[in-house]
């Protein structure tokens, strides 16, 4: 770890809050006894959790441990099913279709591959869920756009195509647009894939800074055990469908269980990852 990170890493730590604090916040998700299989395969297994109001909760674990499937059913992707999840207080599954739509303006997310449209320029992909969702001037969708490209450290990049960005840029404006519509709550799938340390440090500090500046809760999925520490609350490890650990950074990382230890220092997976197959399960195919 370079000594930048271990600042930073440091900072967080001290500021992070106690487990008696957590517990006093609201709970922004509540997830009951989630068990899910495709056809005959169980890949969920009894999964309880909750993130509380402010909370960075990582989702770690290895390839195939259910933590997409597992972001799908928090995001609204899966079917919904009564009194398993609730999201900013609303049982998913009690609501209407249009209850349900309303509820998901509330969330942004950003997932891993191709999540801009290459064809718009990166104003115009910011600007995409207020153009759906809302009946706003153009001129109004703009400043919205510029503000958060600003707060991702992308002010005057917007008139730019995707193409012409970096990696790392690309994260921001995903994670600009995720952040459009003023949510409480987002959800980020695998931010630093594909990035090298320095600018996946520089995007931890930024998940770290909208926490702090936009008063949101984060739940990130990360392969990522060095941005985990940094960035963290607390960390779920799913282990083939199972939650192995829930539990505050330290816990997690001081943690006797061999499994956990095996999981948290195994090398990263990313590069098993095939980008068709990720978007082909992400849509359920
Ligand atoms: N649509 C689907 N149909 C059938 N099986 C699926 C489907 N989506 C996922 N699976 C299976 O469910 C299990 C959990 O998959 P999931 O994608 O949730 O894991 P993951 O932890 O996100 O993995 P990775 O880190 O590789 O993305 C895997 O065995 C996977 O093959």
């Amino acid at each position: 770890m370079t000594n930048e990170a271990l600042t930073a890493e440091a900072v967080n730590q001290a500021n992070r809050p106690s487990a008696e604090d957590l517990a006093a916040r609201k709970k922004v998700i509540e997830v009951n006894r989630l068990d899910w299989s495709f056809g005959t395969r169980q890949v969920l297994y009894d999964i309880n959790l909750d993130v509380r109001e402010g909370e960075i909760m990582v989702i770690m674990g290895g390839s195939g441990s259910g933590k997409t499937t597992l972001l799908r059913h928090l995001v609204g992707l899966m079917p919904p099913l009564p009194g398993k999840i609730k999201l900013l207080g609303k049982d998913m599954g009690a609501l209407s279709r249009m209850q349900l739509l309303e509820l998901k303006r509330r969330i942004g997310v950003a997932f891993q591959f191709g999540a801009l449209f290459s064809s718009m320029s990166v104003s115009e992909n910011v600007k995409l869920p207020l153009r759906e969702l809302t009946d706003l001037e153009e001129r109004t969708m703009d400043i919205m756009a510029n503000m958060k490209l600003e707060v991702c450290n992308l002010s005057g990049f917007g008139h730019l195509m995707p193409s012409d960005l970096s990696g790392g840029m690309m994260k921001r404006a995903s994670i600009a647009r995720a952040i459009v519509m003023d949510p409480k709550l987002i959800f980020l799938d695998e931010p630093s894939s594909g990035l090298d340390p320095v600018v996946s440090s520089a995007l931890d500090d930024l998940i770290l800074k909208l926490r702090d500046a936009m008063d949101i809760s984060v739940v990130v999925v990360s392969h990522d055990v060095e941005s985990a520490y940094k960035i963290a609350d607390r960390i779920t490890i799913l282990d083939k469908g199972h939650i192995l650990a829930c539990d505050r950074v330290d816990a997690v990382r001081n943690s006797t269980n061999e499994r956990v230890q095996n999981l948290l220092h195994r090398r990263s997976e990313q590069a098993e990852i095939d980008p068709t197959e990720y978007l082909r399960r992400l849509a359920g195919d």
